[in-house]
């Protein structure tokens, strides 16, 4: 048998019927194939031939201009699937590790284009003079828009979290002037003295005496869970009680957050047939919803009759649903109750977590770090140093903290916002564009594209913090001994301009007055090979919690600080 060596596609195509000779090929996108190795039989196959070499072609040329894209756009950007496959490896890895390995190789700012059936096309930034634009400067030109408060309708309603405009607007204001309010701040004090002393402390206590490590993200959670109940409802659901019970309220309230979240990685179509026939996340979500209802809808009951016989002890209740049951609407009448149900709702996702999950990374991080938190305990140990019947105080296990003392806890306070600065709890947030825009670093936005924030990533860029970014230094927050702030649109943890978190003060309070409460009292060491990574969610938990295992401080331990 003969073999002969083909040129170019004309010789296949003049050859397409010679069946007595072997042919093969020499042409360069088939180089690769051993020469002898197509047969004549393959002939029959030509037009699948020329198929097989247009599809390596494209494939190369795609390559390549992904390539060049990566170099460009900060990622490999494929036909139909967009920039999927890069982001599903980053998922895989860890995303906000990924997100900020991008945006820091993208000076600040980079496009993601998800596939064409999705809603995925977003700009990412993590440049300060962006955020300073999107929260403040221009910030009705970037509300939180339709695509997020659709998705979040159902379990939010019409709440502060997904408003925009004047219903955002009104509840911000009432809310705004009942958190600073006196009387607001006694009653989130008062709950929280209650939570911490006869709660609290004694769980801790219960996990020395039988020598049990704890998982402290989930005694934390409860702990903010019930606070807030107290605060936004005025009702005390008991998450955190002896034997850390499951309640059937915070049971229903996790799975409608984590099924709302479902929504946000589920193309819209699919999630609305979903809701539509009742299926799969979409159901748990109705099931979960249902649960919330019920808890809130006999709480307003309940409240609803104490406001009409204005008892004594209605008078002094200053919790959000009281606050806004006193509120009328534009005609005079009481705010319906599905509205004082969505404003309750809402307050408890804003700060149900969020505290909790930073004292977590924050206790993780002393354990690496026991030179701040001797510096913690020396200034803890000082202020109470201060007090006058010290000497019999410090001995007791009862010592409790006072707000101004709490308040002039300023290290503690640098050491809380350093963690956050590297673990903010919220460790992305999103807007939309409402007209076309530019932002200062030069990105187009067209009408209707979302912008992420990464506030996560912000934390680790050294064009915002310095090389030494990546470390724990509570120093950086002091200057002359004093706690320094810093920009919202540096410091993005708390959001920043007119959507400023409204519980950031209550926040620190809380978690000074935690974190001091525990640290005067014990040690506490992580439990040896315990994994700590970051769950990719909307809050940053800890994947596998914080397990650890707590021991008494020895009394030497406070006395060498209260000379
Ligand atoms: C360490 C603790 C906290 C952090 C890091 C934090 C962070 C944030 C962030 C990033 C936002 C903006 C969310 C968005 O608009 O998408 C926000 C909003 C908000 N936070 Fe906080 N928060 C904390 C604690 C709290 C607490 C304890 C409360 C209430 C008791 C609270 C109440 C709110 C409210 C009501 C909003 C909505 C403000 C608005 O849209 O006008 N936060 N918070």
């Amino acid at each position: 048998m003969h073999t002969v060596y083909l040129s170019d596609h004309s010789n296949i195509m003049m050859n397409k019927n010679m069946n007595t000779t072997n042919v093969a090929y020499s042409f360069s996108s088939v180089y690769y194939l051993p020469r002898n190795s197509l047969s004549l039989d393959m002939l029959f196959f030509v037009p699948e031939i020329q198929m097989l070499e247009l599809l390596i072609a494209c494939l190369v040329f795609i390559t390549i201009h992904s390539i060049r894209q990566k170099k460009y756009q900060g990622l490999p950007n494929w036909p139909l699937v967009g920039m999927l496959p890069s982001l599903i490896i980053g998922v895989r890895h860890d995303l906000y590790e990924w997100i900020s390995e991008v945006i820091c190789r993208m000076n600040g700012t980079f496009l993601f284009k998800g596939p064409w059936f999705t809603n995925l096309n977003c700009v990412v930034t993590a440049d300060p003079r962006n955020l300073e634009y999107l929260l403040k400067t221009k910030f009705s030109n970037f509300p939180k828009g339709e695509y997020f408060r659709n998705s979040v309708k159902d379990l939010l309603g019409d709440g502060i979290f997904g408003a925009d405009d004047e219903i955002w607007q009104r509840q911000r204001k009432t809310a705004s002037l009942e958190f600073h309010s006196a009387k607001f701040r006694q009653l989130t004090t008062e709950s929280l003295l209650q939570l911490v002393h006869e709660r609290l402390l004694p769980v801790l206590e219960d996990s020395i005496k039988q020598d049990a490590p704890v998982d402290l993200q989930d005694i934390l959670l409860r702990l903010t869970f019930d606070n807030v109940c107290m605060i936004a409802f005025g009702v005390d659901p008991g998450c955190l009680s002896p034997g850390l019970p499951d309640i059937p309220f915070a049971q229903a309230f996790e799975a409608a957050t984590e099924t709302t979240i479902a929504r946000f990685v589920t193309p819209t179509l699919v999630w609305k047939t979903m809701r539509l026939l009742h299926l799969g996340t979409e159901r748990t979500l109705r099931q979960s919803i249902r649960g919330v209802d019920e808890f809130a809808q006999e709480v307003i009951r309940t409240r609803k009759k104490e406001v009409a016989l204005e008892t004594e002890d209605i008078k002094q209740r200053t919790d959000l649903l009281t606050v806004f049951m006193r509120q009328k609407d534009e005609r005079e009448l009481p705010l319906p109750d599905k509205f004082l149900r969505d404003v309750c709702v809402n307050f408890i996702l804003a700060g149900r977590d969020t505290s909790s999950v930073a004292l977590c990374w924050f206790f993780w991080l002393l354990n690496k770090h026991p030179d701040v938190e001797e510096k913690i305990l020396a200034e803890i140990c000082n202020i109470v140093n201060k007090r006058q019947n010290v000497s019999s105080e410090y001995n007791e296990d009862d010592l409790i903290f006072k707000p101004e003392e709490v308040k002039k806890m300023e290290y503690l306070h640098a050491a809380l916002s350093e963690s956050l600065r590297l673990y903010p709890s919220v460790p992305v947030d999103h807007k939309e564009v409402l007209e076309d825009d530019v932002f200062p670093d030069g990105t187009i936005l067209k009408k209707g594209t979302k912008v992420i924030y990464a506030i996560y990533t912000m934390g680790r860029m050294e064009a915002i913090w310095g090389l030494d970014c990546r470390e724990y230094k509570p120093e950086r927050w002091i200057r002359d001994g004093r706690f320094m702030s810093e920009s919202a649109y540096k410091f993005t943890a708390f959001n920043g301009g007119p959507r400023l978190c409204l519980g950031k003060d209550f926040a620190y309070y809380q978690m000074k007055f935690v974190a001091a409460s525990i640290l005067y009292r014990y040690h506490f060491t992580v439990v040896k090979d315990h994994t700590v990574a970051p769950k990719m969610a909307l809050t940053m938990y800890l994947k596998h919690g914080l397990k650890v295992q707590l021991s008494r401080r020895e009394k030497w331990e406070i006395q060498k600080y209260m000379t």
